[in-house]
């Protein structure tokens, strides 16, 4: 299993982060998201892939931001369209495409995006696009109809663990690839405490979860 910590804002706490060494750091390029990064991202290991998150974005934003950070992900939490997804490719960028899930999900919403992503990401539906920090029903991985690794994202925090281990011991986890961990690990929006994400991290580990 690997693991995303998404949404730092400061560059000192994105290099305390980085020393957690999860597999992907992600960094919000949407302007009404309180994460919004205004800073730089400084050096982090080769070993950790830099998303970028976007909602909505036109392609020359987002290649912007591809070639100025250096993203090696691109992560879309909005409507974005397969052609947009297909574009990407040609940026040597792997694409997570986002969908955002209320209590139950159509999966036929994924056909057009089978062969133009990576991998899909699950997140909480609410009135803002992200970061709601409300996990939703993990039940509707029962009807997944796909073969492609998603990650589970959406208001994953300490309090799920028990839920969550349950979850990865059913069948319908075993395309949970990653594990999205946001704002239920902050200390102040944007900032994440460090403590909790070794805590969680360390519960994983013994858990044979992540090594
Ligand atoms: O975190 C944000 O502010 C945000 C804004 C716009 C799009 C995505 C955003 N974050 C993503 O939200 C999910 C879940 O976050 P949470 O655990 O519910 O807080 C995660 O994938 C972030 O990448």
């Amino acid at each position: 299993m690997k693991l995303k910590i998404c949404g730092m804002k400061s560059e000192n706490n994105i290099l305390d982060v980085a020393e957690i060494q999860p597999d992907y750091l992600g960094f919000i390029f949407y302007k009404n998201s309180p994460r919004f990064l205004s800073t730089d991202i400084p050096e982090v290991p080769e070993s950790i892939k830099k998303v970028g998150v976007f909602v909505n974005a036109s392609l020359a934003f987002i290649v912007d931001k591809i070639e100025y950070y250096n993203l090696q992900v691109v992560q879309l939490h909005g409507e974005e369209s397969p052609e947009l997804c297909e574009q990407l490719k040609e940026y040597n960028v792997q694409v997570i495409k986002v969908f955002s899930v209320k209590n139950q999900f159509d999966f036929s919403v994924l056909e057009p995006y089978e062969d133009v992503c990576d991998y899909y990401l699950f997140d909480t539906k609410g009135r803002e696009p992200g970061g709601t920090g409300h996990p939703f029903n993990w039940n509707v991985f029962k009807k997944y109809p796909s073969s492609k690794p998603y990650f589970l994202s959406g208001g994953i925090g300490p309090k799920q663990l028990q839920a969550l281990l349950l979850f990865l011991k059913r069948p319908e986890s075993d395309l949970c690839c990653a594990l999205d961990l946001n704002s239920k690990f902050e200390k102040t929006t944007g900032i994440k405490d460090i403590s909790l994400l070794k805590e969680f991290k360390h519960q994983l580990a013994i858990n044979n979860y992540i090594h």
